[in-house]
């Protein structure tokens, strides 16, 4: 322990020195200079690579506070490396390796030697730190024939990875590499180029392994990457807030994060679907009505129109117009790029036809203008306001925005029932309509007038700082020279050396911001890898906007068709990916739970099994000494309570129990009162329910470091009204999940996790958000209902009295009724 603990202070005392270099030479990359890397692209290239590898280094520093070198590797041959979150070299003239990132092949072995295959390996250590100090060692003995013991080895190879998963959670994912199992580390190294489809029940790692196959990605193609920058696309912010610190931890900072609702720069998607809507808005077909749309725009005059200029009147009659629409439609161009053609042709008819008019000789001979006179006749047709309005009228220039918003105040090419389910006139932009709107800005073509008319502005101005700037070098000579009057001096100044033009151009190639920074800005940028999570619930609109920023198809798409809960979520891998890349793609299944004790994964299974009896949830790795408990509250609708001893079924569902559990609740529960005055009594019941349970499991949880976390899971409509009772917790649109107890809706809990999680009033979930809910605990899990329990949900619960010794199991039950009169009836024990 000494001699690691010699080692570690080692290592930090040289990530110091290396922590310093990197400040500095990322402040010189970052400072313009004259003498910088100029604007060639390899120039800018090399930038790039190194802003991304210095920021890197900073970021793993400023977090290497966990863990800086976690492992040993004492190979047969006598090799001896340590193992790190990051690679570091002494500074010797060799520059001799003193830790290994944990991405280098040579570390291999050490997420995949075993008894069976040592890969070389004669023992491996487990380092486990607290901040600088090394807390514990761990030996595992590959070589058979080795007889020498360090008084480390342990019997079980899974206690650091077991004590792992068992800590309390604190609100922020953490990275695995400490941990990561065989079966993870060949995803997150595959060597597969494509797209990769990583599949698997919740708690299996799918997200963690992503987020470290990111990282090895940017540690092996880091030129590349470093260019083109990653991108991760996750569910909604508070998920992207939870993960957002593994990559930094490991050193990696050229990642943009986006919700897919995110990802039209300059639109923020603030509104909100109906269920109906955004699926309608996702499916395929909106792609074919938004074109029709467009062409809807391509107009011809009824029968014509006619265009008042100066010279007289002239006519676009509907043959002229399709003439010109057909062979601007034939340059297969966006609608905003072919209209200069459409343009074109138009002037060139108009002109024609004045020219006729002015030019016709009275007594019958040809044309009496020459060429010149025409092309000037064209000019001035082309600038008449009255010929720019009918080429307006009959081609618009278009933006994605307004052919959008046009589109739902009016849903044309829909069925009727369609197009009422998202009809909207105003209002603000919903994550639905981003794929809508990038479809379009694609159809459209980049309407680039504007920015390019505001850069060229933008270059003016530079360029007239430039000169400022010269003016100021030149008037700052030194005196000495100024009395020498000595315009030929060997002594240049930058006026001497470069005007202002090209100092303004110099300037705008110092574009500071990384990769990842300009792709957020970029609506074309072409990613040079892409995860997407929770990826079963995308649309297939959104599908074809990820892919557009994906050219080269370099995609990890991590999810459960199981825990889908968007009505538009495609589901489907087959149906997702043939469009894109057949069925060049590989499936990777994972099959171990990582997060929920196997008491918790079991009760969460019975309601899948419900609907599919032959559901197989993934194999939990740990069980927990907490049973999985039940407070029925009695709120008004039918509700009951039952705890204890409990074999029987209920009108919603079968309730099987055994054993001898203390039952408390009464037995029998009745429902009183009517309509909204038997609802208001549930509410308050349910937050009273919960307000009671939260005290007591928030006062189990965590540790004295305050670490340690519990969420309520609620429908989105009572997650307003529970959070006012419970004053401590964060709620809303954007939850902080550091805080102690959060509440939650279902959507809001996905791909998230919890010590503690309480699901209050199960019956109001669809079964895909019920799951989710169920299995986002780390450690313990309550229900708190009033109205009966959904089916399948209720083997394997306890009374909530009594969760810690009570073997009994039981629910209440009674008829729902939605007047509030129904009769609750429990079987107690
Ligand atoms: N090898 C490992 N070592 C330590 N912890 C691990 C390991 N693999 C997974 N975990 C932990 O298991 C938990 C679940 O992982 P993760 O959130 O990636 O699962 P998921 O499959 O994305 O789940 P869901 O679909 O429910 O969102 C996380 O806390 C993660 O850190």
């Amino acid at each position: 322990m000494k001699r690691e603990q010699e080692f570690m202070d080692v290592l930090y005392a040289r990530l110091e020195e290396l922590r310093e270099q990197a400040e500095g030479e990322l402040r010189a990359a970052l400072t313009p200079s004259g003498e910088g890397p100029g604007g060639t692209y390899q120039a800018r290239l090399e930038r790039d690579v190194l802003v991304a590898e210095r920021s890197g280094l900073l970021a793993a520093f400023n977090s290497g506070e966990r863990g800086l070198c976690f492992g040993r590797l004492v190979f047969q041959d006598g090799r001896d490396h340590h193992i790190g979150r990051i690679g570091m070299r002494r500074d010797d003239p060799d520059r001799t390796p003193l830790v290994i990132d944990w991405r280098a092949e040579l570390a291999r072995p050490f997420y995949l030697a075993t008894g069976h295959t040592p890969m070389g390996l004669r023992r491996r250590r487990h380092i486990t730190s607290e901040g600088r100090t090394v807390t514990a060692l761990h030996d595992e003995i590959l070589d058979l024939t080795d007889r020498e013991r360090t008084g480390h080895e342990g019997t079980d190879a899974d206690a650091v990875l077991l004590s792992s998963l068992g800590a309390a959670r604190t609100g922020r994912m953490h990275d695995i590499v400490q941990t990561i199992q065989a079966e993870q580390d060949r995803i997150i190294r595959a060597p597969h180029q494509g797209v990769m489809v990583v599949e698997g029940g919740p708690g299996t790692g799918k997200t963690v392994v992503a987020l470290h196959r990111a990282a090895y990605l940017l540690y092996a193609q880091r030129e590349l990457l470093a260019r083109r920058a990653v991108l991760i696309v996750g569910p909604n912010p508070a998920f992207l807030g939870y993960i957002g610190e593994v990559l930094p931890s490991l050193g990696e900072t050229g990642v943009l994060m986006a919700t897919p609702g995110e990802l039209f720069p300059g639109v923020r998607a603030t509104g909100t679907d109906t269920p109906e809507a955004a699926e309608v808005k996702g499916r395929t077909e909106m792609a074919g009505a938004l074109a029709a749309c467009v062409r809807d725009r391509q107009t011809l005059p009824e029968p014509a129109t006619v265009v008042a200029t100066e010279d007289g009147d002239l006519l676009l009659d509907a043959d002229l117009v399709a003439l010109a629409r057909q062979e601007a439609r034939e340059t297969r161009l966006p609608h905003n790029l072919a209209r200069p053609t459409f343009a074109f042709r138009v002037i060139d008819e108009l002109t024609a036809q004045l020219a006729d008019r002015i030019g016709a000789d009275p007594y019958g001979g040809p044309n009496l203008l020459g060429a010149d006179d025409i092309a000037q006749l064209g000019v001035s047709v082309a600038a008449a306001p009255e010929v720019r309005a009918a080429i307006d009228a009959l081609w618009p220039q278009l933006t994605p925005e307004r052919l959008v918003a046009d589109f739902l105040a009016d849903p044309v090419h829909l069925s009727e029932a369609d197009a009422a389910a998202i009809r909207r006139e105003g209002g603000p932009w919903t994550p639905a309509d981003v794929p809508l709107l990038d479809e379009a800005a694609e159809l459209l073509g980049e309407d680039d007038s504007a920015a390019r008319a505001r850069e060229e502005a933008e270059r003016q101005q530079r360029v007239e700082y430039a000169q400022g700037v010269l003016d100021l070098s030149y008037g700052s000579r030194t005196q000495e020279f100024e009395d020498r009057d000595d315009e030929d001096s060997e002594v240049l100044g930058a006026h001497d050396l470069i005007d202002a033009e090209r100092l303004a151009d110099r300037s705008e190639e110092a574009d500071h911001r990384s990769a990842a920074e300009r792709a957020a800005a970029d609506r074309t940028w072409a990613f040079g890898h892409i995860i997407v999570d929770e990826a079963q619930e995308l649309s297939p609109m959104a599908w074809r906007l990820l892919m557009r920023r994906s050219p080269t198809r370099s995609m990890t798409l991590v999810g459960d068709p199981a825990q889908t809960a968007e009505p538009g979520g495609t589901g489907s891998w087959e149906r997702i990916l043939a469009p894109y890349v057949g069925d060049r793609w590989e499936h990777i299944r994972l099959g171990v739970n990582y997060r929920t004790p196997s008491q918790i994964m079991d009760v969460a299974a019975g309601v899948l099994r419900a609907v599919d009896p032959a559901f197989r949830p993934p194999r939990s790795i740990r069980t927990t000494e907490n049973r999985p408990w039940v407070h029925t509250v009695d709120g008004g609708i039918g509700a009951g309570s039952a705890t204890g001893t409990t074999t029987g079924t209920d009108g919603a569902g079968s309730v099987t129990g055994a054993g001898a559990g203390v039952g408390t609740g009464p037995g029998t529960g009745t429902g009183t009162g009517t309509g909204t005055e038997a609802a208001r009594d549930t509410a308050a019941a349910l937050a009273a329910g919960v307000a009671e349970t939260v005290a007591r499991e928030a006062a189990l949880l965590g540790d004295a470091a305050g670490e340690g976390r519990l969420a309520v899971i609620t429908p989105r409509e009572r997650v307003a009204a529970l959070a006012a009772t419970l004053p401590e917790a964060s709620a809303g649109p954007r939850p902080d999940l550091t805080r102690p107890v959060v509440v939650l809706d279902p959507r809001q809990a996905k791909g998230l996790e919890f010590d503690t999680v309480i699901v209050a009033e199960p019956a109001e979930f669809g079964v895909s958000d019920l799951y989710v809910a169920l299995t986002r605990a780390t450690q313990r899990l309550g229900i708190v209902h009033a109205a009966p329990l959904p089916t399948g949900l209720g083997p394997g619960l306890t009374s909530w009295t009594d969760p810690g010794t009570g073997d009994g199991s039981g629910s209440g039950s009674g008829a729902r009724n939605g007047h509030g009169a129904g009769v609750g009836s429990g079987a107690g024990g």
